[in-house]
């Protein structure tokens, strides 16, 4: 998909702004920034004032902030320049103009210069990675992680594992060579204590019931209950804005409603959903089909009832078949008095969203919950699929390591696990891998 040759591409976002940097990268960088200056090169990693002119006309497009990394002290590893021009639509354009028309240069694919960087040996994949999430990171937490990731943790992590084993390895495969030499009596039996040692490792960072990816993705919270509860009132309360209509009439909302929160730091992807009741209306049907298939795959399930019409048989219905991570009971302005006798109702919060009563005290529950679900560890967290499905893998072959009828099938089984994590980090061929990897990039990285 990459293909040689000398980028370039606008690494700020498209449209007017105070700076807009452009960045280019390859080995015709430094000949192209002599030909639209005045034909010196700047002094390297030194920012330099200079005028940037279209090389046939010799007109002046702008005045300008050269950067020039020499290779291969550079993001990429390769040469780079940056103009760091004005940033208006003309200039802009005018700029990327003479810069396309310049021979051997190419606009960049997206994820290009990171794409460099990794296969300049500057980034490993995990990194490439954590930088991706901090370009996309929306609050705090996201932040956090991205950077610590970008930093290197999960793959100085995975390195080490990784490390381990090819040690476990060398031994396993000389004990294979030299049968007849003297080998320490008990090294199999090391070798086997240093692989169950690893699994527990590995099993520990796998059952981390999907924090880090809960903290990539958003942490999925669905608020469900019986029609006219306050369920939309309650979504739009929590989003600071009108998101979903509300009305008196009972099963008003139909489609999933989902909304982007930031509480306390972490992302939340919460959704409104069709009041629960029974009813003739097929819209209505599919609208609560979609709820229950919403909250069955959400992280939290907030239980809305309706304490104006509260009714005890109905909550417990609703309690043990919705299975709540949390019940409210809305409309505290009108009930009379606090239902005393079901036993769901000790646990449940009383709230009223039109009046305010019990809103802080809930909003600071949920804040509680989200990080709960979500906060980091002392250890860094898997955050892809793509991590947990390599380590799964890795796993199955080290469990097949330990029951191994033979010393070569046991050797075998280790270099299928030691390249499982040599993929992760992107160590072992993972040409297959990079396309997928770079998607997602923005055009400019
Ligand atoms: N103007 C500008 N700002 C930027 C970037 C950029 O490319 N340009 N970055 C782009 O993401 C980030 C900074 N990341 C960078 C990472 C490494 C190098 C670099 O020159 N590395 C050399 C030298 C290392 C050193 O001096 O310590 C190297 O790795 O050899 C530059 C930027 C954020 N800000
Ligand atoms: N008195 C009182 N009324 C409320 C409260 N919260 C919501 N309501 C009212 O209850 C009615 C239903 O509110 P919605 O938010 O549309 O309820 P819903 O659960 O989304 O209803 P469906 O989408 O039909 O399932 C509206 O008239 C709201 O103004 C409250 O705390 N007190
Ligand atoms: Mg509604």
């Amino acid at each position: 998909m990459t293909s040689p040759g000398t980028i370039f591409a606008l690494a700020t976002p498209q449209g007017r702004s105070g700076v807009a940097v452009v960045r280019l990268s390859g080995p015709s960088a430094g000949a192209v920034l002599q030909k639209i200056t005045d034909g010196r090169l700047p002094p390297g990693r030194k920012v330099v004032l200079r005028s940037v002119r279209d090389p046939e006309t010799g007109q002046v497009l702008d005045s300008a902030l050269i950067l020039w990394f020499p290779a291969p002290a550079s993001f990429t590893g390769e040469d780079v320049a940056e103009l760091h021009l004005h940033g208006g639509r003309a200039v802009i354009a005018a700029v990327m103009q003479v810069l396309s028309r310049q021979p051997g240069l190419r606009l960049a694919e997206p994820g290009e210069f990171t794409r460099r960087a990794f296969l300049a040996g500057k980034m490993d994949l995990t990194s490439v990675e954590g930088l991706a999430d901090l370009i996309d990171a929306e609050t705090e937490a996201q932040r956090r992680q991205a950077l610590r990731q970008m930093g290197g943790a999960l793959s100085a992590l995975y390195e080490g594992w990784r490390a381990r084993l090819l040690r476990v390895l060398a031994h396993a495969e000389a004990i294979i060579d030299f049968p007849d030499e003297d080998l320490p009596e008990e090294t199999n039996a090391h070798l086997r204590a240093e692989v169950t040692a690893l699994l527990e490792e590995i099993d520990a960072h796998l059952a981390d019931s999907r924090r880090g990816e809960r903290l990539r993705e958003g942490i999925r919270v669905a608020i469900i209950g019986p029609a006219n509860a306050g369920k939309s009132s309650l979504l739009n309360w929590l989003a600071g804005r009108d998101a979903a209509i509300v009305s008196a009439t009972a099963g008003t909302t139909r489609d999933v409603i989902e909304v982007h929160l930031d509480l306390g730091g972490y992302p939340v992807l919460l959704a409104d959903t069709a009041g629960l009741r029974e009813t003739a209306d097929a819209l209505e049907e599919e609208g609560i089909r979609r709820a229950r298939r919403w909250a069955r795959e959400a992280d939290y399930r907030i239980l809305l009832l309706d304490g104006a019409v509260y009714d005890e048989r109905q909550t417990a219905e609703f309690t043990s078949q919705e299975n709540p991570s949390l019940v409210v009971v809305n409309k505290s302005d009108l009930m009379m008095s606090w239902p005393t006798s079901a036993t769901v109702v000790g646990e449940a919060l009383s709230v009223s969203v039109k009046s305010g009563q019990g809103m802080a005290g809930f909003l600071a529950r949920l804040e509680q919950e989200v990080a709960r679900l979500a906060a980091p560890g002392e250890a860094p967290a898997l955050t892809r699929i793509r991590h947990r499905m390599a380590l799964e893998s890795a796993r199955e072959s080290l469990m097949r390591f330990l029951q191994a009828p033979s010393p070569d099938l046991a050797a075998e089984d280790l270099r299928l696990a030691v390249r499982e994590i040599g993929r992760i980090t992107g160590r072992v061929d993972v040409e297959d891998l990079l396309d997928v990897i770079f998607r997602d990039f923005c055009l400019g990285k």
